[in-house]
């Protein structure tokens, strides 16, 4: 996949998330502190990060500021965009399998290397539920968006 992935800190953890996505085959699409002379205000790359995904020039985006928060609200501004702040497996299972999320928001502060592996591996490994009940809930999220 082509995944845009956006920082507005040059932490240790954010360029492992780097690594470790081209390590399992995705192509990395980097933004904010990640590029040198992009805008690393967290607002601005992480809406960068998240408007290929709505464009369809990423199939996937990750976000992280220090707490997750400020790159998931920014995401989730977008349109089309279904962001989720993940700061274990079982909730990054759930945020792809229920809410059917294609942005996945990081903590840089909270996310160590083996915790983002972990979150990674559920994020990948799950698939969006073919359930009724939860594929109207993703549509109720579209028409939410006006
Ligand atoms: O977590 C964040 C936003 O939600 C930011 O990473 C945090 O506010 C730090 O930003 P700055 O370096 O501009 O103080």
């Amino acid at each position: 996949m082509r995944i845009s992935v956006s920082s507005d800190m040059d932490e240790p953890v954010a360029r492992h998330l780097l690594a470790e996505l081209e390590r399992r085959g995705h192509e990395t699409v980097p933004y904010g502190a990640l590029r040198p002379g992009d805008d690393p205000q967290w607002a601005v790359c992480s809406e960068a990060a998240a408007r290929e995904v709505a464009a369809g020039t990423a199939d996937q985006a990750v976000v992280c500021c220090w707490t997750g928060t400020g790159a998931s609200i920014a995401a989730n501004k977008v349109p089309g965009v279904r962001a989720a702040l993940c700061t274990d497996a079982y909730t990054a299972d759930g945020a792809r399998r229920w809410n059917d999320a294609n942005v996945l928001a990081l903590s840089l502060r909270l996310t160590s290397e083996p915790l983002l592996k972990e979150i990674l591996d559920a994020w990948f490994a799950a698939e969006a539920s073919e359930d009724a009940e939860d594929r109207a809930n993703v549509a109720h999220l579209g028409r939410l968006e006006g």
